[in-house]
């Protein structure tokens, strides 16, 4: 069935988290833990299995549109989008500031009243039936309260899960596992607040799996974490989907982090979904091609040309003249190298790098590119 719009709340956002889930707030900080690289499929034996029941569609969307506001102040955060989740799954959220994913995911929610669309949660529609549609599920979502301060570690987990309708004794062997996969178990007995940031934000991400939720909405799960403790992080990730079926949708601007952690990505723009694919399959599939040209011969007046012409993401002067990266598509890759022999430019490097995700993020959005 479509979403209703005149049952919840005037403007469409509605009061507190979802029935069953709860919202958790990202914090930030350092914390020493230890640590590998993530790899898809790098995970250590579990124990403990999240509620998953075999269906294959974690979450599914279709015609999902949200407007804010009348006549010509009015936005479109949520343009028609429509899209599945597999069971099992990370689907990492992407979309330059303003494209509409929070308001996506709170819509997804039950958090903001879509204009029109349908959400179904494992088969069961979020409208018709939301108590049990949001059994399932919990999310970390920015800017909300999170833990309880002054409960110590493990008791917040015990809590969490009990609220989430689990005996928290039935899945203690969870919670120990959450908090030596985190790097948690030396401070298990220690009241939040006396955490740095960076052990405040894996507390949120261990109380959000504490319950045992099957699915799951992270948004920047890994800000602010040391490169360990945000790869001790994604692991845990990949373990929990791997060998528990849980489902994580994952909004975040790192896109090293999505890269390496999901196996697929949506890309937003301007609230609609532009790229719904694997990471190897947008990487395949971008026309965007990154060079670095150095020369004796490129001075300021022509740098400053190719700047104005080119997405320049990097300058360096060397010894004589500079280094200039680029990124380009392949037509302006002609132009480019026509641009260097019109100027009488001899080359002395020329290095073309593979396109990463933020490539292929900047050619379809119209975000600029960051400097390296
Ligand atoms: N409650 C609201 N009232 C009016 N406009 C809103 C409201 N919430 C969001 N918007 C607008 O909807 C659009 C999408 O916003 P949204 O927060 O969903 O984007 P986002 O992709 O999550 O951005 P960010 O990465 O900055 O968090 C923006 O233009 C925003 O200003």
């Amino acid at each position: 069935m479509t979403a209703r719009d005149n049952d919840r709340s005037t403007n469409g956002e509605v009061a507190g988290p979802p029935p069953g889930g709860r919202v958790t707030v990202e914090s930030a900080g350092r914390s020493p833990t230890d640590a590998a690289p993530v790899t898809k499929g790098d995970v250590s034996a579990g124990t403990v299995t999240a509620k998953a029941d075999g269906c294959d569609v974690a979450v599914s969307v279709t015609g999902l549109r949200k407007r804010f506001g009348d006549g010509t102040a009015a936005v479109t955060a949520v343009d028609d989008v429509s899209f599945e989740i597999e069971t099992g799954s990370i689907v990492g959220l992407l979309g330059p500031n303003g494209a509409g994913k929070t308001t996506l995911i709170k819509s997804i929610l039950g958090m903001v009243l879509p204009d029109a669309g349908a959400v179904r949660i494992r088969g069961i529609d979020v409208y018709d039936r939301p108590r049990e549609a949001y059994a399932s599920v919990d999310a970390m979502l920015e800017g909300a309260r999170n833990d309880y301060w002054r409960l110590t570690v493990r008791e917040n987990l015990r809590y969490f899960a009990t609220i989430s309708g689990v005996d928290p004794d039935s899945v203690s062997d969870r919670h120990d596992r959450l908090l030596t996969q985190l790097g948690l178990e030396a401070k298990a007995d220690v009241p939040v607040r006396e955490l740095s940031r960076g052990m405040k934000q894996k507390v949120s991400l261990a109380s959000v799996l504490a319950g045992g939720a099957a699915v799951v909405f992270l948004d920047e799960p890994t800000l602010g974490l040391d490169i360990e403790s945000s790869r001790t992080l994604q692991r845990e990730l990949r373990r929990l989907v791997e060998e528990e079926d849980l489902t994580v949708i994952l909004s975040s601007h790192d896109m090293d982090v999505v890269e390496t952690v999901c196996d697929r990505v949506l890309i937003m723009s301007d609230g609609a979904v532009v790229a719904d694919d694997t990471v190897a399959a947008l990487l395949d599939g971008t026309d965007r091609h990154r060079v670095q040209i150095a020369s004796r011969d490129l001075d300021a007046a022509i740098v400053s040309r190719l700047e104005g012409r080119f997405d320049a993401i990097h300058v360096e002067p060397r010894d004589r003249g500079n280094l200039i990266e680029v990124t380009t598509d392949s037509d302006g890759l002609y132009e480019l190298l026509d641009t260097l022999r019109a100027a009488d430019v001899t080359l002395e490097r020329v290095r073309t790098i593979e396109p990463d995700l933020e490539d292929v993020f900047v050619d379809l959005t119209t975000v600029e590119r960051r400097g390296r």
